[in-house]
């Protein structure tokens, strides 16, 4: 497996490989050691995985989960996703900075974005398919929503003269300003 450095130093793009015949490919999605290993992490490195199926134009996000944070391993399945995080990391000189990578089915590259930023996607084709590993749990009363507008972020979103599909959570998102206060 190929890793690939990012603008961020800790988050990584996989190059997973793929092993074609002649009744289509087959691909490891998940493998505890080789990514404890290729990351640098301690094992259990992941506790729950998803999947999230969505129409063209959807973005979901930006979430991240105050005490109980998340790294995420990502991957699309079908379709293709920019995929947008936000450095959350108080102690980081990138703090509130972001980065985004186009992930697609074309390819097995996975995205591996530790516990610290705010993550969300924008699908860029119709029947998006997301898998992905997370390295702790779900607990929706430690999450909480970034803006995915918001100025002083500026996420540099493609196809910016449509207006997204967001939930209601979603539209509801805090500034970064709100969130240092709220983290603080
Ligand atoms: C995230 C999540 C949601 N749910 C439920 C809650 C709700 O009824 C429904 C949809 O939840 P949401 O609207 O939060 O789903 P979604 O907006 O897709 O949330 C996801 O967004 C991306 C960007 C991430 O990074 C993920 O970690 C996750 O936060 O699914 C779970 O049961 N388990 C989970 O782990």
């Amino acid at each position: 497996m190929q890793i690939r450095e990012t603008f961020f130093e800790s988050v990584h793009l996989l190059d997973v490989p793929r092993y074609p015949d002649e009744r289509g490919w087959f691909s490891e999605s998940q493998h505890q050691q080789q990514y404890a290993d290729l990351l640098g992490l301690d094992a259990p490195v992941f506790l729950q995985s998803n999947v999230s199926h969505s129409h063209i134009n959807v973005l979901r996000g930006m979430h991240a989960q105050l005490t109980r944070p998340q790294g995420k391993l990502i991957q699309v399945l079908s379709g293709e996703i920019y995929d947008v995080f936000v450095d959350l990391r108080a102690d980081q000189a990138t703090f509130g900075l972001w980065h985004g990578i186009r992930l697609s089915a074309q390819n097995s590259q996975q995205l591996w974005i530790p516990a610290g930023f705010a993550h969300g996607f924008l699908t860029l084709a119709q029947d998006t398919t997301v898998l992905y590993h997370c390295s702790d749990y779900y607990v929706p009363n430690d999450q909480i929503t970034l803006l995915w507008n918001d100025p002083d972020i500026n996420i540099q979103w493609p196809n910016s003269h449509t207006s997204p599909v967001l939930s209601p959570k979603d539209q509801a998102g805090m500034t970064l300003k709100e969130y240092i206060k709220c983290a603080s």
